[in-house]
């Protein structure tokens, strides 16, 4: 295996809070040296000007296989994730079969070991068939490598499967993440209930349809002692009822997509399926507050919630499209030019959110540049300007709310267990 001397870099782990101009030595696929000296074999990565980060981690990632093929598969995803920043990201069980049994949690290990181009973690469904009736096997999903669970797509809808599913996953120390949706409160609905919904005359998915589901999960969360993770925050009531639980200590988490901090409702006015995502674009009131939440650690981590969808999917009116985004490619930039450079966070803030927070979620040996740790590293131009093309990410389905936007800042090379995965202006 190649010896690998990262030099030159600011290197920043939140998880030893180390922020210093150090240079990584990487050997056997492990983090083996700081500042090392050199023997004059190893493959030398010009760090000067960048930034080296553990590498990114993305616990809400949608790769369709097995079943969505059409819309993206575990090699075009996660050749998508490389190519955004993302050394490890966790997979939902939305998939046809839904991951719900044993047999399909090791498909999609297998497959991702064989195809892979990043490590992937599974989420596996909290029901069998992702029905919301029966709970599926938690222990023996487990077993096979499951590190949380989650029916998303669609919320855990009864709370008494919710209570059980907190119990069982307790038993294992694994995160039930919940897609928090009352469905009566959003049939029909395809944008935010709100003045831009009015005015437009499409029909409304109001915030407390996210905010009354946040507050039963995180009473069943205290009752049980069990651990909930909120997926996809969006609203000023989740955030306030989730920086409220932890206060008082319950076991609560939870994410918000760079979507979801970036845009609002008004982008709706264009009618165009790509800003159709479930949860909703918000109103200014609701981003300032995820933004709050983001700075004052209410919310834990940034997940894309990478959700492709093929063109013909998307085509169709506003109504019949399907909800969803993609959002490997451009969450790095994002973070960047609209937490970062503003000063929402700071660097290490922002990186804890991407690498050590999910990890330690997810309870994944990852995250952290310590000697001895697997050698997955992110290093980062925090400046470099870019276009986004939709024909030229690389996932399988094109379906970004971002097209045609200057970003700012991206991954310039990507190495995952010591092998260089990706690097900027070189093709696959
Ligand atoms: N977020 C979305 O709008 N869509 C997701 C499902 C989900 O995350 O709820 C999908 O699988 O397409
Ligand atoms: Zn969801
Ligand atoms: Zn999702």
């Amino acid at each position: 295996m190649e010896r690998i001397l990262i030099r030159g870099g600011r290197v920043i782990d939140p998880s030893q809070g180390l922020d210093d101009n150090i240079d990584i030595l990487i050997e056997d696929g492990k983090i083996a040296a700081y500042n090392p000296t050199a023997r004059g074999d190893e493959r030398v990565i010009d760090a000067r000007g960048k930034i080296v980060s553990p590498g990114l981690i993305d616990m809400h990632v949608h790769l369709r296989e097995p079943g969505h093929e059409d819309d993206e598969t575990i090699a075009t995803g996660t050749r998508a994730a490389v190519a955004g920043g993302f050394t490890s990201i966790a997979c939902c069980p939305n998939t046809d079969p839904p991951i719900d049994t044993p047999a399909t949690v090791e498909f999609v290990r297998q497959k991702a070991a064989r195809d892979g181009h990043c490590n992937v973690y599974v989420i596996a469904c909290v029901s069998k068939d992702r029905k919301g009736e029966e709970l599926a096997e938690i222990g023996q999903l487990v077993a096979v490598g499951a590190v949380a669970f989650s029916d998303d797509g669609a919320p855990v809808y009864d709370p008494e499967l919710m209570r059980r599913a907190f119990e069982y996953c307790l038993m294992f120390d694994k995160p039930v993440c919940n897609h928090c949706e009352i469905p009566e409160l959003t049939r029909n609905g395809v944008m935010h209930e709100g003045l831009v919904s009015l005015i437009l005359g499409l029909p409304g998915i109001p915030a407390a349809a996210e905010s009354v589901m946040v507050a039963r999960d995180i009473a069943l969360a205290e009752a049980t002692g069990g651990r909930l993770h909120v997926m996809h925050v969006s609203t000023l009531g989740s955030v306030e009822a989730i920086r409220r639980a932890k206060a008082r200590g319950v076991r609560v988490t939870a994410e918000v997509t760079p979507h979801h901090f970036t845009l609002t409702d008004e982008s709706l006015r264009a009618f165009d399926s790509n800003f159709k995502m479930n949860p909703p674009l918000r109103s200014e009131e609701h981003v300032k507050a995820c933004l709050e939440g983001l700075r004052d650690g209410t919310i834990d981590v940034i997940a894309t919630d990478h959700a492709p969808h093929a063109k013909e999917k998307k085509m169709q009116e506003l109504d019949r499209a399907p909800f969803g985004v993609v959002g490997l490619e451009t969450a790095l930039p994002l973070v960047i030019m609209r937490l970062i450079k503003p000063g929402i966070l700071s660097w290490s803030e922002a990186l804890a959110k991407l690498t050590i927070n999910p990890a330690r979620i997810l309870g994944i040996p990852k995250g952290t540049l310590q000697i001895g740790a697997d050698a997955d590293v992110t290093v980062i131009d925090p400046d470099v300007r870019w276009m986004v093309e939709p024909e030229q990410l690389h996932s399988k389905s094109k379906n970004t709310p971002f097209a045609g936007w200057a970003l700012e800042g991206r991954a310039t090379v990507v190495i995952v267990g010591g092998v260089i995965k990706y690097q900027l202006g070189e093709q696959a």
